[in-house]
């Protein structure tokens, strides 16, 4: 039985994981064919393979003395070349499909930063959405009363994902203290004041137009005066934005759940931090951008890939950019395509930007500054130390220039056209490989 196949049948029901071990099959197994040790020792059969998958009961109290039950999860999917890595997402729609999606990718993604992460992924379908800050607090020591048994700072190193930011790791961190009556740094994306690193929050975003200004660099080109649309109003969202402004870019949409904005004169910093505001402090939603800003549009129920751009940064979460919408998106004028998020872009989207050598970059390569910056929190919080902005940032920089260098060697095809996903993925592979090979059959 062909590889595919064994692991389809053992994984039918998980329609995210399959796509995502599809996509990395497409340039594996043919990579697999040129190196035939990669086949013998069956590394991709054990990649495709959880290392181990956690579900546990949550169970807490609501405002009103209701007793609430949520499912938690972490699946740690890989830890030859590092301890477990990878962020915690609190979201309705997380099921262990989708985590071990996350997991999967995030293997690749860790490799490829060049820094000592295996990979992992976990969360619960647990909405924080209309929640009291109460409830998310009991929510989240509920979480980690069983999750503190299967991590550690040289076990597994969960941070934030979707629905996950300082607020939660606050109490989830507060929380592991309290159980293991210890002070580590088992968790990353900490408040400055109790060891978490600068940069961190802003890394994703940042790391992705760092990016984009590799690719430029390559082409001569700067990304001043062009056009982008970018959906989600996150983290990711909010500091893609924030760089592609600093830039002098003009950034003209962002979306939530429920709808995006499209202002045609562009989200200056006044507008971001109105946004950053709307989502952080006051968790309200994007709607309400135009009651600030008239002049803007607000598209309900609808993806902001119909609008003219230069350069597209989906940012919110998984396939949310269809075939439809890649054709519109080139139509349109747009030839860059980064993710922020994980797999946004279906496998139709992503036929039709190689079919017409639009330049497409994988969630796993253009995203992976943030846990790059999670992996320099680790190195601080091991030396007891505290880096500054810059250093942070400079680091920051050369890993992201490291990992477009990576899908430049395993990517560029007899045309010269750059195939980043081949790249990020067979470049992410190798050194998970070698290390398993090297580690015998376990
Ligand atoms: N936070 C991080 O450091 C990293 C995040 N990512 C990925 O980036 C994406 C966004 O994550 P964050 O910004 O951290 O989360 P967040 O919770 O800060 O923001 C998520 C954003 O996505 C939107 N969203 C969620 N579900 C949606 C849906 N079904 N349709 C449309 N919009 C939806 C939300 O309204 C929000 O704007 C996710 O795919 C995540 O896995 C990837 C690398 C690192
Ligand atoms: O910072 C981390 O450890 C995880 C970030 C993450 O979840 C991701 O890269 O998708």
């Amino acid at each position: 039985m062909n590889i595919l196949t064994t692991i389809e049948k053992r994984n039918s029901g998980e329609p995210e994981f399959l796509q995502a071990v599809n996509e990395v099959a497409e340039y594996i197994i043919p990579f697999i064919g040129e190196n035939p040790k990669f086949e013998k020792y069956k590394v991709f059969e054990r990649m495709a393979e959880p290392e181990r998958v956690l579900i546990f009961r949550v169970p807490w109290v609501d405002d009103a003395g209701e007793i609430q039950i949520n499912r938690g999860y972490r699946v740690q999917m890989n830890s030859a070349i590092g301890p477990y890595k990878g962020g915690l997402r609190f979201h309705p729609s997380v099921n262990l499909s989708v985590l071990k999606f996350l997991a999967f990718e995030q293997t690749f993604k860790n490799s490829l930063t060049g820094l000592p992460m295996g990979g992992a992924k976990g969360g619960s379908d647990f909405d924080p959405k209309g929640k009291s800050d109460a409830e998310v607090m009991r929510f989240c020591q509920s979480f980690m009363t069983e999750l503190y048994r299967h991590i550690g700072p040289d076990l597994d190193v969960p941070a934030g994902d979707i629905g996950v930011g300082k607020r939660e790791i606050g109490y989830l961190f507060g929380q592991y203290k309290r159980l293991k009556n210890e002070f580590t740094g088992v968790l990353t994306g900490k408040g400055f004041e109790w060891g978490g690193s600068r940069i961190r929050p802003e890394a994703t975003g940042y790391g992705l137009i760092y990016f984009v200004q590799e690719i430029f660099k390559d082409e001569g080109k700067t990304l001043e005066g062009k056009v982008i649309a970018i959906s989600g109003s996150g983290n990711v969202a909010q500091f893609a934005a924030e760089k592609s402004i600093q830039c002098g870019a003009k950034v003209v949409t962002m979306s939530d759940s429920n709808g995006y904005i499209y202002d045609p004169e562009g989200i200056d910093f006044e507008k971001l931090a109105f946004i950053t505001n709307l989502k952080e402090i006051r968790r309200g939603r994007i709607s309400e951008y135009i009651n600030a800003y008239p002049s803007a549009n607000y598209v309900a129920d609808a993806k902001p890939w119909a609008v003219p751009c230069d350069i597209a940064l989906p940012c919110a979460t998984q396939n949310e950019l269809n075939e439809t919408d890649a054709q519109q998106l080139i139509n349109n004028g747009c030839r860059f395509v980064a993710e922020g998020a994980n797999m946004p872009c279906t496998r139709e989207a992503v036929a039709i930007f190689n079919k017409q050598k639009i330049t497409y970059v994988p969630g796993k390569a253009a995203n992976a500054g943030g846990v790059a910056v999670s992996g320099l929190e680790m190195t601080q919080n091991s030396l007891r130390y505290a880096w500054v902005k810059d250093k942070v940032d400079d680091r920051l920089k050369m890993i992201i220039r490291g990992i477009h260098a990576t899908c430049v060697k395993y990517g560029k095809e007899a045309d010269g056209h750059i195939n980043y996903e081949k790249g990020a993925n067979i470049g992410g592979f190798v050194k998970v490989a070698e290390a398993m090979i090297d580690q015998g059959v376990v």
